[in-house]
């Protein structure tokens, strides 16, 4: 089996399953999902002509004054009557700007004497210190598209434009199975042969950043029919992560597992580094990903596979990590038959990777605050060549 690029096998995982159903949701609840559909204002913003000052509502024209100061316009009054010439209005910050009015003189620069007012300090120009109606937005905008997603930002846009609840696709229900004969929970006493099992933690600690509602399956032995059962307990699940097994030994029985448990394998052996032995594959309804056991290269499958579906069944338009161009500050040595997703942390002077790229080396990999993404067969690169780079 020819080993598949990155990209095509990233669409082909894309290509096994839709985003799934919508729902509606308080705004407050749908924080960090994305929408299933544009999102358009409901109402203008701001709804009239406002003060964005405490102050005086005046003609500019009639500057300096005076003015005979006529009543008042505060935040929550409906649009107060015309000002006539000569006349000002007393106003504070987000009231309604009466119709004539077409500047703000902000009360520092006012003098007072009963209901008269005058203007000192600067000129006024027509339109200061006013947020015109609409201006931010007006009502039937899009303020937002389908396929983005719901941030702090987003959530402030959302209820201004008018929304209580939001359409977004339900959560991910991802089931996480650790294989190996060799693995204890974490904390556990680890006997000779033994080994902490990180990566189901490692893998929900990845998810934390997308909602999703994870399913851990615990530890399974290296065992054909337990690790059938394993896959039929996590058929419910809309995506299975197992991790382990994956590779060509004896004891790599994941790809048998999941064949007898129902699942169809679409792709196995993916060309990258690490990560080469990831499999992909639907069982019913349900996704599989069967990354390799390794921690460097689950983690880094984690983030190339695992997170991208997550967002696509979530309905994200841009599921794919965020990628960008920077300087290397080490050098680093030409790529192999595989692109190579590279330790690294960024430093002032550019980027520089970790000092071993080996996929068991955990110490190495907590360094890191990026991945360097270099395609198979590049050359030897040096300090102050650009590269692409994956922030964490
Ligand atoms: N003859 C070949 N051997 C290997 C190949 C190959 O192409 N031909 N590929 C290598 C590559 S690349 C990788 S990556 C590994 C992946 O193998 P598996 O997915 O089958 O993983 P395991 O053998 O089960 O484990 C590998 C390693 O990782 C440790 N491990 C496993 N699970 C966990 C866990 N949950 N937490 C922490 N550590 C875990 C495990 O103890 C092993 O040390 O295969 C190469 N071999
Ligand atoms: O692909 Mo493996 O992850 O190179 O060690």
């Amino acid at each position: 089996m020819s080993l598949l690029p990155v990209a095509e096998a990233q669409a082909r995982l894309f290509g096994l399953a839709e985003p799934l159903p919508t729902q509606t949701l308080p705004v407050g609840e749908a924080v960090g999902r994305w929408l299933a559909e544009d999102l358009v204002a409901l109402r203008d913003q701001p709804w009239a002509d406002l003060s964005a000052m405490d102050g005086y509502a005046v003609r500019a024209g009639e500057y300096p004054g005076p003015w005979r100061v006529t009543g008042e316009s505060a935040a929550g009054a409906a649009t107060p009557s015309p000002l006539a010439a000569g006349e000002a209005l007393r106003i504070f910050t987000g009231a309604p700007v009466p119709p004539g009015a077409d500047a703000i003189l902000i009360q520092e620069n006012a003098t007072r004497d009963a209901g008269m007012l005058t203007a000192s300090a600067d000129p006024l120009p027509a339109g200061r210190h006013i947020r015109a109606r609409a201006s931010d937005f007006a009502r039937g905008a899009i303020l937002l598209e389908r396929g983005s997603r719901l941030g702090a930002a987003q959530v402030a846009l959302a209820v201004l434009g008018g929304h209580g609840r939001v359409p977004v696709r339900r959560r991910p229900r991802v089931a996480l199975l650790s294989t190996g004969n060799e693995l204890v929970p974490p904390g556990a006493d680890t006997p000779p042969g033994m080994l902490p099992s990180s990566n189901a933690p490692m893998l929900a600690a990845l998810l934390a950043d997308v909602p999703c509602e994870l399913m851990d399956l615990g530890i399974v032995a290296d065992d054909l029919d337990a690790m059938t059962a394993a896959f039929h307990r996590a058929a419910q699940a809309d995506i299975i992560v197992s991790t382990g097994g994956a590779s060509v030994g004896d004891h790599d029985l994941v790809r048998p597992a999941f064949a007898a448990a129902g699942g169809r394998l679409d792709f196995w052996k993916i060309r990258m580094r690490p990560g080469k032995p990831l499999m992909a594959g639907t069982l019913g309804q349900a996704q599989f990903l069967g990354l390799p056991g390794n921690p460097v290269s689950a983690f880094v499958t984690g983030i190339l596979f695992l997170l991208p579906l997550v967002r696509h069944l979530s309905g994200a338009a841009h599921p794919l990590p965020f990628l960008i161009d920077a300087a290397l500050a080490s050098p680093l040595p030409a790529t192999g038959d595989r692109d190579d997703y590279l330790r690294a942390w960024r430093s002032a002077e550019g980027i520089v990777s970790v000092t071993s790229q080996d996929s068991a080396a955990t110490a190495a990999m907590a360094k890191a605050d990026c991945l360097i993404a270099r395609p198979a067969h590049a050359p030897p690169a040096r300090p102050g060549d650009r590269v692409t780079i994956l922030p964490l």
